[in-house]
């Protein structure tokens, strides 16, 4: 993707890293919520406790990386959601309140594994000399990130063992849509997604940490 290409090589307009930065920090708030309440829907002590960890690593480790960013580009704060960033955050939401346990963790596994995959992928094939983006880039290639993304791994496949066939097709679309979503919410900040309102009227429903 055109974002992914631009952060490699450094060259990305700030305004998009902005865009992308203001709205990932929206996004890991309800990331996290989502994550918490599948901890307290898990059926096994050890879910629950890795998805609390799970919850905990996006609001201490990710969003302070952002709150870094903030400073630095002089981002503003509490802006609304975008529209890709709102039905995303919508949908985990969704999932992890009231689709079956299972299927809610499949929906969020996209959004460490595919992290994981473009974070490997960047990190091979950077221009380390003077990339602005460069603190982004070492977060999601590095050695905690990865121990993080194969423990959700395991515990979806953990999961999907003990589900029917009908249940596993479940998880599957769930895990195929989240990739979707991810594959929309880094070309919204390609494009810069705004609401087709004026600014003035725009609605934020968004739950900012107090
Ligand atoms: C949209 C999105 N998806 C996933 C991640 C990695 N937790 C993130 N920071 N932002």
């Amino acid at each position: 993707m055109p974002f992914i290409q631009e952060l490699i090589s450094g060259t990305l307009d700030s305004e998009k890293f902005k865009f992308y930065i203001a709205q990932d920090s929206l996004y890991l708030e309800h990331f996290a919520r989502a994550l918490a309440i599948i901890a307290a829907r898990s059926n096994e002590t050890e879910q629950v406790l890795d998805f609390i960890r799970f919850a905990e690593g996006a609001i201490v480790v990710e969003n302070a990386l952002h709150n870094n960013y903030f400073k630095e580009f002089d981002i503003t704060k509490n802006i609304p959601q975008s529209p890709s960033c709102h039905h995303y955050t919508s949908y985990l939401l969704k999932e992890a309140a009231l689709a079956q346990v299972e299927v809610a963790m499949a929906s969020v596994l996209p959004c460490f594994w595919i992290y994981k995959k473009v974070g490997d992928y960047i990190y091979q094939h950077q221009n380390k000399k003077n990339n602005p983006y460069q603190t982004w880039i070492d977060t999601y290639a590095g050695k905690e990130f990865d121990l993080l993304v194969n423990k959700a791994i395991r515990i979806c496949d953990e999961a999907a063992n003990s589900c029917t066939a009908v249940q596993q097709g479940k998880m599957t679309a769930a895990f195929l849509k989240s990739c979707q979503l991810e594959w929309l919410f880094w070309d919204s900040a390609w494009r810069l997604e705004q609401w087709p309102f004026p600014a003035n009227i725009l609605i934020d429903t968004g739950v900012h940490y107090r």
